[in-house]
């Protein structure tokens, strides 16, 4: 029997585990709180991220990493992005010499501009075919329900892709494989940003013609920035790009666009940190998302006025200002 281990019980990594466990994968998640590795372990629930919901009794958790990962095929990451390479570090003695690593992260690393493979592939001194990420229109407050959704497995080893895609698919969760990793990744972190973007709007009471062009023109950024990165354009047009930013930036489930739109709102970054109990990406990534572009000498007005917003002290008001006065382009670049 497959065996895997989830590292981090937040909404997501909890979530995940379910889904491993349900499709016959036998799962360990590890959790640094006790009170919750043993509300999983002993009660079937995670009363902070989950509550309510009956998870899985073949679903096991602990607090001690070298547990969770003993005899691991998969140890799949589900920590925020941010804090990835410390945990790494701190993991990687115990980390199964054959395991496949899986990033269900959506982030890019401040400082370095590096995607969360890239930082497993370092840390871990593994080679990149044994580093497979999972991304995809994927908001857990549906998903905690089984309601039906898909998601994408990138691999550049599409065997490993196929390995993994079979340990999470279930009936009410679709997995598809894609090998284009770096498209993948992209599309999961930029869309955080665009979310903010689309949240401020939807909190300043702009309308859906706006919220529309948001996610087109930030779909373009996407695109502009995968195109310099050698990403498949074709990843931005499936799930893991324009089927996420759907998802992220129309529903109220998600935590990037919530942020935006209490900040649309007129509340204060810091009335705004101090409300939002679960990770918003974006609130960070959109940084090291501008230092990427601007490596690579791409465009990005959208993410520009959100970094802004965020982190600068513009109004939503003068962020929507800058974006509606620059200087009519084409609406493909290059062309
Ligand atoms: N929640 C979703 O709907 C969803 C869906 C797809 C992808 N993701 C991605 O999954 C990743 C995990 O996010 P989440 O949604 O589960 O977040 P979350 O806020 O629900 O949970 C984060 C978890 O990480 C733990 N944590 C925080 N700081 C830590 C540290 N320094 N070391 C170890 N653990 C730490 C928290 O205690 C918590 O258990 C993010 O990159 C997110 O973008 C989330
Ligand atoms: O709640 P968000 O904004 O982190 O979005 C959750 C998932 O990434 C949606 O696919």
């Amino acid at each position: 029997m497959t065996k895997a281990a989830v590292l981090g019980t937040g909404s997501w990594g909890t979530t995940f585990g379910m889904i491993l466990a349900e499709a016959g994968t036998r799962t360990t998640l590890w959790g640094r709180r006790a009170e919750i590795v043993h509300a999983i372990d002993r009660d079937h629930e995670n009363p902070d991220y989950l509550p309510g919901l009956r998870l899985p009794e073949n679903l096991r958790a602990t607090t001690d990493p070298a547990e969770a990962m003993a005899g691991a095929d998969f140890v799949v990451l589900a920590v925020p992005a941010q804090t990835l390479r410390a945990n790494l570090a701190a993991w990687k003695p115990f980390l199964p010499p054959e395991a496949v690593l899986v990033s269900l992260m959506k982030g890019i690393e401040l400082g370095t501009t590096k995607r969360m493979s890239e930082v497993i592939v370092e840390v871990a001194e593994v080679p990149p075919g044994r580093v497979a990420v999972v991304s995809g229109p994927n908001l857990v407050g549906e998903l905690a329900q089984r309601q039906p959704a898909a998601a994408v497995v990138a691999c550049s080893d599409t065997m490993v892709a196929d390995r993994f895609q079979e340990a999470c698919h279930l009936p009410w969760f679709r997995t598809y494989t894609n090998p284009d990793v770096v498209g993948v990744e992209l599309g999961g972190a930029v869309k955080n940003v665009i979310a903010l973007a689309v949240g401020v709007a939807v909190g300043m009471g702009l309308g859906d013609n706006l919220r529309a062009t948001l996610m087109t023109r930030g779909l373009a950024e996407i695109s502009r920035l995968g195109a310099a990165l050698g990403a498949d354009q074709h990843t931005f047009a499936g799930l893991a790009g324009m089927g996420d930013l759907i998802a992220t930036c129309t529903s109220p489930l998600s935590r990037n666009r919530t942020f935006g739109e209490n900040l649309g709102r007129g509340m204060t970054m810091a009335e705004v940190v101090a409300a939002t109990k679960q990770t918003a990406e974006g609130v960070k990534s959109c940084e090291s998302v501008l230092d990427l572009a601007a490596k690579h000498d791409v465009e990005m007005p959208i993410t520009e006025v959100v970094v802004g917003v965020v982190h600068d002290g513009m109004t939503p008001a003068e962020a929507a200002m800058l974006l509606m006065s620059r200087t009519p382009k084409p609406e493909r670049y290059g062309v």
